[in-house]
């Protein structure tokens, strides 16, 4: 479908002309990048400094003057930042990470008939050259992962759809590592050692899923994914409503494109993929065998006994599945299917679903639809260009969470009040009055869903989840915007607020804590059901430190400026929050991160909200051995540095170096418990200003982000507000103490 382009060995310089490129920021906060055709529309748009910094260009940000106090560094950095927001007041911000997402985009796409312009295929591969690792060539699960059959596999797919030949050296390199990481096997169930003979037959049961739609894996090979759940009563413990939300919303398409065995119709592509995923001849390949064939390098949760048997019963129900009730339930999934659409603007809840989502749509409803065309559309949202080339983005983007914490650090620091940052702040403020949601979805309880207004979600207001502390940080920015400044109009009404509030109210578990988008559904044992082999703890929501947190100070940030609002609700709140934080401080002090990397993450959250109830290191055991874990970590050069692999293993383990982020975490951390010492903050500061730019940026150094205990995931715009938030408390701090 997609012609052969020519592309060069090297991915270096760019394949496109990045003069061209511009990010079209509309619709409160949407996402768009296009590619200008003449000269005159390049003169009639041109090019800006969210553009250039984005596109890896140069800003043309002046020198500042040295910093010689924390405050004048959080100052400069404030002063760059600044380049890098929109006209809208948002801060845009590239979402990359995992190296799952691009298949995604292009498996779906191919085979729903959606093309890409030339430009964003030539720059589609070209990230994916410069993201193969240079010593074998294949791709791991995210960007510094090692290589994975997952991830080699999938990739491999998607570069030859869009165009690489098959003898290019890089398509030669991957095929070679694909083959040799594949024969690796660790085969589940553990009892029947199946040894693969190489390449994707080895893929985990995603990869399985998409080379099935592609129409290079045989459904066969697939573990069962039965639409027939969605027609189980909703009371019983493991209905897939219980699921966390990821997990329920990317298995409804994937039951439908199960249960209907979506293929795309061969052709020579196709024909010539199935040559290439595989060593040996992909006709003699047993297929049934290959369904728990998984590559030892891919597996981190490995399927429990349950859930083997569980496939295997399954399995023979598929055999003699009762055509009547497939049809009910494949109605029933489309149903679901049609409702996350128009719930979200066809954004869907996330890149995965967004693309099984249009992949169902296109199938039932045709390329001539209106779902394929509204699809199409908001595919553009994801899709974002960066000077490696094109990549896709975990979500739409991160819009809140960014300007959630600069907002807050700009106010806390007192930089809000320079004249100089004036209209940005008034910019901030309006954008986040725009981006709550205020009013339920559209399809509500008809769709499982939990309350969304008086909502923030992660990204924009149109994809139109709640996120439990996304919700915390956007009401306390509107708190720090609107009470904490002379000068801010209240854009928000104290009902909006009050709606806010009411919604985190409903979200507590009942140990106290908070989990992401729901209160916790399903019952602990739902994991043993995990299919996903490379992702551990998804089948539920759990209670994080972060989200838990989030919540509850704002809630009390809230109760100090309306105090006679739910007051008795927030303290009992509040205090069952504590409760569940104690709970899960491991032995030695620290607390695992679930969302960002890893204990300096959430240590920052934990000790904030310790400090909340007065726990500081001088009243609180707790505290104290938080602080005193910290403390241990840091390293000769003043800084904090840990690994993704922190998160894998809920263990400390370094980083080669200290990272900027990591170690404004772990000095806000010992901020908030009043750590009595000066010495480890001050060390921690001038590591950060000794890394500080000219113009006042900083460079980007390791991933910030995970989910899922295995996937890392960028937050670039962390390295700009976590500085300047932790820089300009510091300075408070370093002069009180
Ligand atoms: C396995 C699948 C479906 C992959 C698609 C990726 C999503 C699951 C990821 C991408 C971004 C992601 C990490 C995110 C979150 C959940 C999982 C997401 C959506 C949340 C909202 C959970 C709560 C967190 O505190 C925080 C707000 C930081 C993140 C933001 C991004």
């Amino acid at each position: 479908m997609y012609s052969r382009l020519p592309i060069p060995n090297s991915a270096e310089k760019p394949f496109t002309e990045y003069s061209r490129w511009r990010l079209r920021v509309s619709d409160s906060g949407r996402h768009t990048w296009h590619y200008l055709q003449t000269q005159e529309e390049c003169d009639a748009w041109p090019q800006n400094s969210v553009d250039k910094f984005w596109l890896g260009l140069d800003v043309g940000a002046e020198p500042l003057p040295p910093a010689n106090t924390p405050l004048e560094a959080a100052r400069n950095g404030y002063t760059f930042y600044k380049h890098l927001q929109s006209h809208d007041g948002h801060f845009p911000g590239e979402y990359g990470g995992p190296m799952f997402l691009i298949p995604g985009l292009v498996i779906g796409s191919y085979v729903s008939g959606m093309d890409f312009t030339t430009q964003e295929r030539f720059e589609l591969i070209r990230y994916l050259m410069n993201r193969a690792h240079p010593e074998d060539g294949g791709w791991g699960i995210h960007i510094e992962g090692p290589s994975t059959v997952f991830g080699t596999g999938l990739n491999y797919a998607a570069i030859r759809l869009l165009g690489m030949e098959a003898d290019h050296p890089v398509c030669t390199k991957a095929r070679a590592t694909l083959h040799r990481l594949g024969k690796l096997c660790l085969s589940i169930p553990t009892c029947v050692l199946i040894c693969s003979s190489g390449g994707a037959t080895a893929i985990p049961s995603w990869g399985k899923f998409w080379l099935s739609l592609l129409n290079v894996y045989d459904w066969e090979g697939n573990n069962p994914v039965p639409p027939e759940l969605w027609l189980l009563p909703d009371a019983i413990p493991f209905h897939p409503h219980r699921w966390w939300i990821h997990t329920r919303t990317v298995y409804i398409p994937m039951s439908y494109l199960y249960g209907i065995r979506f293929a795309m119709p061969e052709n020579d592509l196709i024909l010539q993929l199935r040559e290439e995923l595989y060593p040996e001849n992909y006709y003699s390949i047993h297929w049934p065998s290959q369904r728990n064939n998984i590559a030892a390098v891919d597996l981190y949760s490995p399927h429990s006994t349950i859930l083997d048997i569980l496939n295997g019963v399954l399995g023979m129900y598929e055999s003699c599945a009762l055509p009547p009730l497939r049809r009910a339930a494949l109605a029933r999934a489309y149903d679901l299917i049609v409702r996350e659409d128009e719930n979200t603007g066809y954004q869907t809840l996330g890149p995965v679903s967004k693309m099984f989502n249009l992949v169902a749509r296109v199938h039932a409803e045709g390329v001539e639809s209106d779902a394929f065309r509204m699809h199409k559309e908001k595919r553009n949202d994801f899709m974002w260009m960066s000077g490696e080339g094109m990549m896709m983005c975990g979500t739409n983007g991160s819009q809140l969470w960014d300007i959630g914490f600069i907002t807050q650090a700009v106010v806390e620091t007192g930089l809000a009040e320079l004249p100089e940052n004036t209209e940005s702040v008034l910019k901030a403020l309006e954008w986040l009055e725009d981006a709550q949601i205020l009013d339920n979805p559209l399809h509500y309880a008809s769709s499982y869903r939990h309350g969304t207004k008086g909502a923030w979600g992660f990204s924009t207001k149109e994809q139109g989840y709640t996120v439990s502390d996304c919700t915390g940080e956007g009401l306390k920015a509107v708190l720090y915007l609107q009470k904490q400044l002379s000068f801010t109009p209240q854009l928000i009404s104290d009902r909006r607020i009050f709606d806010a509030v009411d919604l985190l109210l409903t979200l507590q578990n009942s140990n106290g804590g908070f989990a992401s988008y729901e209160p916790i559904r399903g019952p602990h044992w739902l994991e043993w059901l995990n299919p996903a082999e490379v992702f551990g703890n998804i089948m539920i929501e759990y209670n994080y430190p972060e989200c838990t947190t989030s919540v509850i100070t704002s809630l009390s940030i809230f109760h100090t400026h309306y105090p006679d609002y739910r007051a008795a609700d927030i303290s009992r709140t509040v205090k069952g929050a504590i409760k569940y934080l104690h709970e899960c401080q491991q032995p030695e002090g620290g607390w695992v991160g679930s969302w960002g990397i890893c204990f300096t993450y959430a240590m920052q959250f934990a000790l904030e909200s310790l400090s909340l109830v007065g726990e500081t290191y001088e009243t609180s055991d707790s505290s104290r051995r938080a602080c005193e874990f910290l403390v241990g970590k840091q390293r000769a050069d003043g800084g904090w540095g840990e690994s993704y692999k922190s998160c894998e293993v809920s263990q400390w383990v370094e980083h080669e170096e200290s990272q900027v982020v990591q170690t404004c975490w772990a000095v806000m951390a010992l901020m908030y418990a009043k750590y009595p010492h000066p010495e480890p903050i001050a060390r921690g500061v001038a590591l950060v200003m000794a890394r500080q730019q000219q113009d006042g940026s900083w460079k980007q150094e390791a991933i910030e982000g995970v989910f899922n205990k295995t996937c890392a995931i960028s937050y670039p715009n962390f390295k700009f507000s976590f500085p300047i938030w932790m820089l300009g408390k510091a300075d408070k701090y370093l002069r009180e103490n």
